[in-house]
């Protein structure tokens, strides 16, 4: 089995964001068990495990909807466990969530331009413009900035959502579950502008996803968990071929 690498505290450039040793429990559950993980600038990782193995408790530690039982939420190298979402958020820690929260009435541009609303700073109008226009392009959605959202396939719903996100230009994003729901190559799109986005604006990406070929065309490291604990972590073709991953992951999914 591929053991997780232990990384050193010293060796964290800056605007890197990691969890420590999380323990998160809900009542008698313990959705999180001493988990681990470090996202620096520019790294792409794809979170993965079985359902309820605690990706999204993890997600939720490191945005700050969820404060851990025990451990610490490390942020640029300060503690920010106790920080609170929109504080995470003005330091550059942005998140998309797992089912869309868009309006279907407002245009393709208006519901991207949302994610300039909770900036720490106000921006002056050619700011504002520019940074519209840039996430706008990124997603390939010009076509359709004046539509109603509500009018659009769910694939140009999904790349909305991210570029929501990404007009907040964040240091750190956290994905959970962006191909959600798209069959077929449609999730393909949604992987081109995000890794081309990923390259140019150089955040780090933690993304959840259960489809494995959507996130092996995002990432070049993977790390499993399984009862709330990093199982293993390494490039890609390791964990996708590390036995133990197959039988708690991989198979779980080949069932579903
Ligand atoms: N708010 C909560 N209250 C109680 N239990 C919770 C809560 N949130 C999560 N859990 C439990 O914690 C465990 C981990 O859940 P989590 O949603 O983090 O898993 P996941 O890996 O994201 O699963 P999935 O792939 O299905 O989204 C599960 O047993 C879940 O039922």
């Amino acid at each position: 089995m591929t053991q997780p690498t232990p990384e050193t505290k010293a060796a964290d450039p800056a605007g890197t964001l990691r969890a420590d040793g999380i323990v998160m429990r809900f009542g008698g559950i313990k959705a999180l068990d001493g988990a681990s993980i470090r996202i620096r600038p520019g790294d792409t990782i794809g979170l993965l495990g079985p359902n309820g193995s605690g990706k999204t408790t993890l997600v939720n530690c490191l945005t700050g909807i969820l404060t851990p039982t025990e451990g610490r939420i490390v942020f640029n190298g300060q503690d920010i466990t106790r920080r609170t979402p929109r504080q995470r958020a003005h330091g550059g820690i942005v998140r998309s969530f797992q089912n869309l929260r868009l309006m279907p009435d407002l245009t393709v541009a208006e519901n991207v331009a949302v994610g300039l609303a909770g900036l720490a700073q106000p921006l002056r109008a050619a700011e504002w413009r520019d940074r519209l226009t840039t996430a706008l392009a990124a997603q390939r959605l010009e076509p359709y900035a004046h539509s109603p959202l509500g009018q659009m396939p769910y694939g140009v719903m999904k790349r909305v959502e991210v570029a929501r996100a990404l007009v907040s230009r964040p240091r750190i994003l956290l994905l959970d579950e962006p191909a959600a729901g798209l069959g077929g190559g449609d999730w393909e799109p949604l992987a081109e502008t995000l890794k081309t986005a990923q390259e140019q604006m150089g955040f780090g990406l933690l993304l959840i996803d259960h489809n494995i070929e959507f996130v092996r065309a995002l990432v070049n490291r993977l790390v499993v968990l399984a009862t709330g604990q990093v199982l293993v972590e390494g490039s890609p073709e390791t964990v996708l071929t590390d036995p133990e991953v197959g039988r708690v992951y991989l198979g779980s999914l080949a069932d579903a």
